[in-house]
């Protein structure tokens, strides 16, 4: 069996080599002709499964993303030609929050303002909007959550409309994916219209899909002085992101919200188990086996630890202003697909044991930390 794999995906020879025989490619560059003789295609975000693609694929039986959105997948074509489909959905959603989480200490510290008693608003509640509302209730903050979709199916009473939490929140986040028909399309969410009613100093974070904000309007606003703060980790038109944003974006980064170690490997095994169900084969590989450890394992915190220490525990394990760095030294000559290929390790905050006591582990361990009694 034939196994084509994206290179930027982890761990592929050690989970796929027993059902079959790997071959790499380069997901922006991937031709008709190589997808000709494939049982497998594994594709991350950035290869479009279209007709086109699969023109000559008269082999596949398996298109597996190692992703939650699936906005370049063409699922309706591969039903119809049955080809078995699967995403990896929730993989990576504790390292998007984990990202909004170091952005909103990152913000804290730079504008000199405590997180506590700031209103929050999540746009999207899926499998990353509510880890980060899970791990937000740890803070003192208010939470302002809007989901339409959830609301109408019954499950989400909190819902309030978008237009209502964008003039109410001093913070907003979205986690949407990108849709772009239907009632509850997400292309440009954040219009012109709507980004010019928000407060002035409202900080925005987008780390769902570039389109979900209209990045020209955005530009325009911001050139014409609208005080926004902005944390962009995704961008229209990726890998040629708008550049005159770049002045306007607090924090910059190259589309790696849910690029943790953890996050990826995970995509990568769930893709692992859905086509061995396929086959019919038995998985007897796990994660564990796979992750190294990490570099730093353990800290001790003493009595004097404050909520407003919390920051400095979160940027010890990933402060996203490194990716920021990144970003802006190296976009223009090495671009935007180098830094995404180039991506340091990063790992989840549960890989740090902090010994602490016991009122200070609950808010911890919420945040994901793991705890142990001093
Ligand atoms: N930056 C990154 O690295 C990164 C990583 C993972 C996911 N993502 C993006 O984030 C998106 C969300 O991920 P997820 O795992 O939470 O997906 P999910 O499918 O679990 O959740 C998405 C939620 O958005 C809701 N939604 C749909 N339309 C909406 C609208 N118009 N307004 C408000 N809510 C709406 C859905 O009802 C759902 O609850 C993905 O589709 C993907 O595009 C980006
Ligand atoms: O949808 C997702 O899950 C993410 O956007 C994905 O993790 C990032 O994109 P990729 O690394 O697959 O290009």
């Amino acid at each position: 069996m034939k196994i084509l794999a994206d290179q930027n995906m982890p761990l592929v020879e050690e989970y796929f080599s027993d059902i079959g025989n790997v071959v790499r490619f380069d997901g922006r560059n991937l031709s008709p002709e190589a997808v000709r003789d494939a049982d497998v295609l594994l594709v991350r975000s950035v290869t479009p499964v279209n007709a086109e693609l699969l023109k000559q694929a008269v082999k596949l039986k398996f298109v597996g993303t190692a992703t939650i959105g699936i906005d370049h997948v063409d699922t309706e074509l591969l039903s119809q030609r049955q080809i078995a489909f699967s995403s990896a959905p929730g993989c990576n959603a504790i390292a998007v929050a984990e990202y909004v989480i170091s952005t909103l200490f990152a913000f804290s510290q730079e504008l000199n303002e405590p997180l506590s008693g700031k209103k929050i608003g999540i746009i999207g509640l899926g499998n990353i909007g509510e880890c980060l509302r899970h791990k937000l209730a740890a803070l003192d903050v208010e939470l302002l959550l809007c989901d339409p979709v959830r609301h109408e199916q019954g499950s989400l009473d909190e819902h309030i409309d978008i237009d209502t939490l964008l003039t109410e929140a001093d913070i907003i986040t979205c986690h949407v994916p990108l849709v772009k028909t239907g009632a509850h399309a997400t292309k440009h969410l954040l219009s012109e219209k709507r980004l010019a009613k928000l407060k002035p100093g409202t900080i925005v974070v987008n780390a769902s899909r570039g389109d979900v904000i209209d990045n020209q309007a955005l530009l325009h606003l911001m050139q014409r002085g609208l005080g926004l703060e902005l944390a962009l980790d995704v961008w229209e038109n990726e890998p040629n992101i708008a550049l005159d944003l770049l002045p306007f974006v607090r924090f910059a980064s190259v589309h790696i919200a849910g690029h943790t170690l953890e996050g990826k490997a995970r995509g990568t095994e769930m893709l692992y188990q859905a086509l061995s169900r396929l086959v019919g084969f038995q998985p007897d590989k796990t994660l564990t086996q796979f992750l190294p450890n990490p570099a730093l394992d353990k800290c001790t915190i003493s009595n004097e630890f404050e909520m407003t220490d919390l920051g400095r525990l979160v940027h010890l394990i990933y402060d996203v202003r490194r990716d920021d760095g990144l970003l802006r030294r190296n976009i223009t000559t090495k671009g935007f697909d180098y830094l995404r290929k180039n991506y340091p390790v990063r790992r989840e905050f549960s890989t740090l044991a902090v010994e602490c006591n016991t009122l200070q582990a609950s808010t911890l361990a919420q945040l994901g930390f793991t705890t142990r009694p001093i």
